[in-house]
């Protein structure tokens, strides 16, 4: 079920993306959809296209380098931090002569990256209002998930407004403990990415076997979908509702068998460790920093 709230009520937020990429453009659409009026969303972006581009899609004002921005820091503010996590440490470092001058408490600082560490960016940043968020890009269409996480110096208004924000691109849920967000990443912010990688390969085994890849598509996308429907509405364990597709001697149970033999649970279960260990490692060396 859908837990979004509505950004329009935040008539006074104004939230400010380092990074308008892929990450930042989806999150941007979703807040936008959710209400929030394009002038009370900047980016800051380094790339002139898609700082053009965001402008052209959703109004919202492009700022082609940190230098240039003059924030309000009135307590609404939010700052979201969407650069890749290689270039985050400079960002920060570079925003903290910024947040130097302003009114305490400051922004509060909402990072969206991989595997960088809330001391790290406290550190780099001088700053402590600051919240880990770990969305994925169906936030595109409001239909992405986020994972939270905040030390206990984050006060409950502070969290209400980091939720309020990843609630404009789909469900929110909070983690108790720093180390799992590397298991957020690797199930659902990479995770869109292991879902795509199986509807091509349904659909290269439907052309294999002679459908037109219109059709092929179609079947591919419908049937994760409308899967993936019943299973989100059902209170049954995925298994159950596995079982209930297997015929006895039939098509499912001659594929199912294939999937066993090759490891196929094992496989995704040791790629979703791979890109938790990933998180972990990019944690480590970029903390050095
Ligand atoms: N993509 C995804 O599905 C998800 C990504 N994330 C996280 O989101 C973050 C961004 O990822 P993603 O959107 O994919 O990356 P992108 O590379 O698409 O976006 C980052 C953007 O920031 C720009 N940029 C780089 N340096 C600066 C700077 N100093 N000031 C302003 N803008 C700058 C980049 O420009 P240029 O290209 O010219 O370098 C680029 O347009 C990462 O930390 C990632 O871990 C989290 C969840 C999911
Ligand atoms: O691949 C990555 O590192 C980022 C984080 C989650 C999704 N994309």
């Amino acid at each position: 079920m859908s837990q979004q709230k509505n950004m329009s009520n935040n008539s006074n937020a104004h939230i400010t993306f380092i990074g308008g990429g892929n990450m930042g453009r989806a999150l941007i659409s979703g807040l936008i959809a959710n209400g929030l009026e394009p002038n009370q969303i900047s980016v800051v972006e380094a790339n002139a296209m898609t700082a053009l581009k965001l402008y052209e899609d959703f109004g919202v004002q492009g700022i082609g380098a940190l230098e240039q921005i003059a924030f309000d820091f009135s307590k609404n503010n939010v700052v979201v931090m969407a650069v890749k996590p290689q270039d985050f440490n400079v960002v920060a470092r570079g925003l903290s002569s910024k947040l130097k001058h302003a009114s305490a408490p400051g922004p509060l600082i909402l990072s969206i990256a991989a595997g960088i560490r809330l001391k790290d960016m406290s550190r780099w940043l001088d700053h402590t209002r600051c919240v880990r968020a770990m969305p994925n890009t169906p936030a595109l269409i409001g239909k992405g998930i986020t994972g939270l996480f905040a030390d206990a110096a984050v006060n409950t208004s502070d969290r209400a407004l980091a939720e309020t924000i990843c609630n404009a691109a789909g469900e929110v849920v909070w983690v108790a403990e720093e180390k799992l967000m590397d298991a957020v990443t690797a199930v659902s912010g990479s995770g869109p990415a292991y879902v795509f990688a199986f509807l091509e390969a349904m659909q290269s085994a439907g052309e294999k076997l002679g459908l037109d890849a219109q059709t092929a598509r179609k079947l591919a996308y419908a049937t994760l979908e409308g899967a993936t429907q019943l299973a989100h509405n059902s209170d049954e364990h995925a298994g159950v509702l596995r079982e209930r597709v297997t015929s006895k001697g039939g098509t499912t149970a001659a594929a199912l068998e294939v999937m066993k033999q090759h490891s196929w649970h094992e496989i995704l279960e040791k790629a979703i460790d791979a890109a938790s260990q990933r998180g972990k490692i990019m944690g480590d060396e970029l903390g050095k920093n």
